[in-house]
């Protein structure tokens, strides 16, 4: 073999080793894996991210994917002649709305199914209705009443153990019931942290449009490739941290304090950002560690 030729092969043996010592933590492990922004918009990027996920799943891990709905709710809205409105970052759910995202939701469901079948491994979508697994109560914004918006307040996770035993992989969209039995719009990240923290899912990984946490949000330079949780915390309270970080950065704190070991902020923007990140040594977001996690990257 050319020298040249020699040098790519082994390159490529290498990348695999790379990955041998995260195949073997994370066995057996459940990652939760909330999906969502331009990676469910870009049909390329969304062929990527299926891939990755099935790749998790066929090398041992459990992967659990929470979505959103991308753009197609508005759209729908749009489409039935009606103005998607939202407060303070929110949608305003009436029962039309809620009824336009619960069939969008159900179906974006059940085209992530497809595209995982496709790839030869058996999915099944579900919303947290199925087997109780989200129960909700209404949730105000800044006491305005703003429609079947529900903010969790229990996670039954044996439908996803019983899933996950069976060699499932779920794909779980964020609606759920109240006490009356309503049906609730969620929050896709609340969901994907709430449902890791009850399942003590090893890792949670947040698909985003953003590359990961900056020291300085202005400095696009300035991204931080790990933080533990306690850094996390102090970044925080030191305030300078991008708008829509803020309630991100709040959940993988939350997640970590209630057993989650690693979260990760992804750039979902990026082909293949989920086995970039778990196979290699560096990554290519922001890894959230728990306290005793030692931070086991090498330059
Ligand atoms: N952004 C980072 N520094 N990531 C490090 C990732 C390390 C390892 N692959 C993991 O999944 O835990």
């Amino acid at each position: 073999m050319e020298e040249k030729n020699m040098a790519e092969v082994l390159e490529k043996a290498e990348v695999l080793i790379e990955a041998l010592p995260y195949i073997q933590r994370f066995n057996r492990k459940i990652i939760v894996v909330k999906y969502g922004g331009s990676a469910m918009i870009d049909e390329e990027l969304k062929k990527h991210v299926i891939q990755d996920v099935t790749l998790l799943k066929l090398v041992g891990f459990k992967p659990i994917i929470v979505h959103g709905g991308g753009k197609e709710i508005s759209k729908w809205v749009e489409k039935s002649g009606m103005e998607p409105v939202f407060i303070n970052g929110l949608r305003k759910t009436d029962e039309a709305t809620m009824e336009i995202a619960e069939m969008v939701l159900n179906r974006v469901g059940k085209s992530l199914v497809t595209l995982v079948e496709e790839l030869g491994v058996k999915a099944i979508s579900i919303s947290g209705k199925d087997g109780g697994l989200l129960k909700v109560q209404k949730k105000y914004s800044q006491g305005k009443d703003i429609g079947y918006v529900g903010e969790i307040t229990e996670v039954d996770p044996k439908i996803l153990y019983d899933l996950l035993e069976k060699d499932f992989l779920p794909i779980v969209c964020p609606i759920g019931l109240d006490e009356q039995f309503d049906t609730y719009n969620i929050n896709a990240d609340d969901a994907a942290c709430a449902i890791a923290k009850a399942v003590q899912a090893e890792k949670l990984a947040f698909l985003t449009d953003i590359e990961g946490v900056y020291k300085d949000p202005q400095d696009k330079n300035s991204l931080i490739s790990e933080l533990t949780v306690n850094e996390a915390k102090e970044l925080l309270a030191s305030g300078n941290i991008g708008g829509g970080m803020l309630p991100k950065l709040n959940s993988c704190i939350d997640a970590i304090m209630n057993g989650v070991s690693r979260v990760h902020i992804l750039d979902g923007r990026i082909a293949h950002c989920l086995l970039l990140e778990i196979f290699t040594n560096k990554g290519i977001g922001t890894a959230i560690l728990g306290e005793k996690e030692t931070k086991f990257y090498h330059e």
